[in-house]
């Protein structure tokens, strides 16, 4: 008897996420907030709830916490079913809820564990006893990430004997981190919301280093949930890399910058949800909402005349096209106060996106239908990777920090691409904003050059006449491919063309915020 083959199960579509945490009914915080975040994040959520909390944005009214041994069949009904890839531990009440996690943590352990140590009210009240406090020191010793504020990390570090104070500085905040990290051999997310000052940085700490990822403080009263919301994030974000990459190790600072950039986002978006009278909620779902929004506008003139489909796009997306405009990135190349570091990062990121746009652009020319549209995009992947030898492989030189991995947002997007190639309309209708968009911010960079301006040899670049024709002929393609074409297609098509803009404006937007300001 011949064995039959093995093959190896192909990995999930999304990371299975479970939050075991405590409820908020206005859906800020808690397990209703972890959920949104793991969901805005692409992961699958799951919810074991420790305890019903009546809370809205001004405050905590009363808690129910139902029977331990509930929350044991709560814990075992998802373990005994599902493969969990990352837990948060968020609201965990009292000891005896803590002994249980503890417990039922042991033989299933997920990869990633999070504990996000809710042990301080908003208020400064201590919300534990000091037996639970000493457990929740315990379980910080059991998993992979711990993110307390500084009114936690203080209580972290204290003894039943020693009561340490909350940091008031930076310094002394990493002091602290550094002393926990040491203490548990766990690593630690030092976050900076509770310190004054226009920059809101966080850092990962563990014995021997501190990875900090600067931040922008936004102005705002919609802060109800960030703990929670970042802390399901940061173990979304982690699952997510072991999905993509098996077997490999966490990059926790690659993670928090990630979820920063995102909870950024969902910061300035909170108020004009209008949620509550107190501290409102941040917007989880922002960058999909901007996304249906770019779809619904598109929807309102798209078959008009679907000869004129290119432009009906490029005025769609008006919105997007202005925020890329007022970028930090944008706004310095032009008037020369980037910061080199955030140029150089853009130059490495782009060579790497070229190289596997110009394998997309091969495939356009695959599908073509005609010999001179073959060409054409035969032509635009030849001279992708032109530019990426000599415009970026030139000025990058050999410095190994030079040539980095792909950013997560640099993979998005050539993800994108790649999965748009499954029909013509569709895949030009991707390629077509790298093309239009770089041609349309050429004209004002270009327009910005000056004599001994720090990025004068990069701006005299932009306004070649042989790309505005290359532009002009993309555009003219896509058209003839929406005219071709059913409405099914066209509204993909539509679709494709909107998530490549959004993702040039994220492709812009990194640079500074991976290397902190402009
Ligand atoms: N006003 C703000 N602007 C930008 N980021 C903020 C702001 N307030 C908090 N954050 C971020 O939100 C996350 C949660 O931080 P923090 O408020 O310190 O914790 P907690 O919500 O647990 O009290 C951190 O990443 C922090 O940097
Ligand atoms: C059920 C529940 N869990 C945790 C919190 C605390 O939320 P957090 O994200 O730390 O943010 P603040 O609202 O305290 O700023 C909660 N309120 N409810």
């Amino acid at each position: 008897m011949t064995a039959a083959p093995v093959h190896a199960a192909p990995a999930p579509s999304a990371p299975r996420v479970l939050s075991i945490a405590g409820t908020d009914p206005t859906g800020g915080a808690g397990i209703q907030a972890d959920l949104k975040t793991i969901g805005a994040l692409g992961g699958y959520g799951m919810a074991v709830v420790t305890a019903l909390v009546a809370q809205n944005t001004r405050g905590v009214r009363g808690v129910h916490v139902p029977d331990v041994g509930f929350l044991v069949e709560q814990l075992d009904a998802v373990s005994d079913d599902v493969a969990i890839d990352a837990v948060k531990l968020g609201m965990l009440h009292s000891t005896p809820l803590i002994d249980a996690v503890s417990e039922w943590l042991g033989p299933v352990r997920p990869p990633v564990v999070v504990l996000d140590p809710v042990m301080v009210a908003t208020s400064g009240d201590r919300l534990l006893d000091a037996a639970a406090e000493r457990a929740v020191r315990e379980l910080c010793r059991q998993v992979d990430l711990i993110t307390p504020n500084l009114a936690e990390l203080a209580v972290l570090v204290s003894t039943d004997s020693a009561r340490v104070a909350r940091a008031r500085t930076w310094a002394e905040a990493v002091t602290q981190a550094r002393h926990l990290a040491t203490t548990t051999g766990t690593t630690v997310l030092l976050k900076g919301g509770h310190l004054d000052g226009e920059d809101c940085p966080d850092a990962i700490v563990t014995a021997s280093a501190v990875g900090e990822v600067p931040g922008r403080r936004v102005a705002t009263t919609n802060t109800h949930g960030t703990g929670c919301s970042l802390s399901s994030a940061m173990a979304t974000l982690a699952a997510e890399q072991l999905r993509l990459a098996p077997g490999t190790e966490v990059d926790w600072v690659a993670a928090l910058r990630a979820a920063k950039d995102w909870l950024t986002g969902a910061l300035e978006h909170g108020a004009a949800l209008q949620v509550g009278e107190g501290n409102g909620p941040l917007d989880h779902f922002h960058a999909t909402r901007a996304a249906l929004r770019a779809v619904a506008d598109a929807d309102a003139d798209i078959d008009a005349d679907p000869l004129d489909w290119a432009a009906q796009q490029w005025t769609a997306t008006a919105a997007l096209r202005a925020e890329v405009d007022a970028l930090d990135f944008l706004v310095g190349l032009r008037d020369g106060t980037l910061d080199e570091r955030a140029f150089r990062w853009y130059l490495a990121q782009d060579a790497l996106y070229l190289g596997r746009y110009a394998r997309v652009l091969a495939r356009a020319s695959a599908l073509a239908p005609t010999a001179d549209e073959q060409v054409f995009w035969a032509r635009s992947a030849a001279s992708a990777l032109e530019e990426e030898a000599s415009l970026h492989r030139a000025r990058l030189g050999d410095d190994p920090d030079a040539h980095p991995e792909p950013s997560a947002t640099t993979l998005a997007y050539v993800n994108h691409l790649a999965a748009s190639a499954d029909s013509y309309g569709e895949l030009v209708a991707a390629l077509l904003p790298c093309f239009w968009l770089y041609s349309d911010v050429g004209i004002r960079l270009a327009e910005a050059n000056r004599e001994g301006h720090p990025f004068g040899d990069w701006l005299g670049a932009y306004g070649d006449p042989t790309f505005a024709a290359a532009t002009a002929e993309a555009i003219a393609i896509a058209d003839r491919a929406a005219a071709a074409t059913g409405a099914a297609e066209r509204g993909r098509m539509r679709t494709a063309f909107a998530r490549s803009m959004q993702h040039e404006r994220d492709f812009f937007a990194v640079p500074t915020t991976a290397v902190g300001g402009a």
